[in-house]
């Protein structure tokens, strides 16, 4: 029996009143539009309308942190606050320690921005050692060995803005 992941959907959430954010960096871009994918699709089947989806991009998963961050204030300024907010990134580790850096500094700075917006921020950063690994976890590998992680991270953006919302 299958342990890992996140298993069969314990219960459905309304989306129908969130508005979430996606803000996704633009390096590996193949695979983070099936991510990205993902992740709207799983929120629109679970009631969030295509219109309270708001997409931004970043170049790259360093900035993901600090454009996060933007993101969310500006939503706010607008009127429009966000309920959640998933940020996405690829690193797939190169030949020097680029990588280890900046997943490290980034997986930090994502969890801690959480308590300085005071909102959920989903964890939505893929570190891979290969190609495969990356493909594969957005379920577009050759042999669609795993399925497509951002449908967990929409899920999971729209339970957490539904319990934990203001
Ligand atoms: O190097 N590899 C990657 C990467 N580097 C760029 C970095 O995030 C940043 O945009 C620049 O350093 C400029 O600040 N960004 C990724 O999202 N994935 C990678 O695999």
């Amino acid at each position: 029996m299958a342990v890992k992941g996140l298993g069969k959907i314990d219960q459905q959430y309304d989306g129908s009143k969130l508005r979430i954010g996606i803000i996704h960096a633009r390096w590996n871009r193949s695979v983070i539009d099936a991510l990205v994918t993902g992740a709207i699709e799983r929120m629109k089947s679970l009631g969030v309308l295509e219109e309270n989806i708001i997409v931004e991009t970043v170049p790259g998963s360093y900035e993901l942190p600090y454009g996060t961050k933007r993101f969310v204030e500006k939503q706010k300024k607008m009127g429009q606050p966000l309920d959640a907010v998933i940020p996405i990134g690829v690193l797939i580790k190169g030949s020097t320690m680029h990588f280890e850096y900046i997943s490290d500094s980034v997986t930090h700075a994502l969890m801690n921005l959480q308590d300085k917006i005071h909102l959920p921020v989903i964890f939505g950063l893929l570190t891979c050692m290969t190609e495969e690994q990356a493909l594969a976890r957005a379920g577009i590998d050759a042999n669609h060995t795993m399925h497509n992680h951002g449908e967990d991270w929409g899920a999971c953006a729209v339970e957490m803005a539904v319990k934990f919302g203001p």
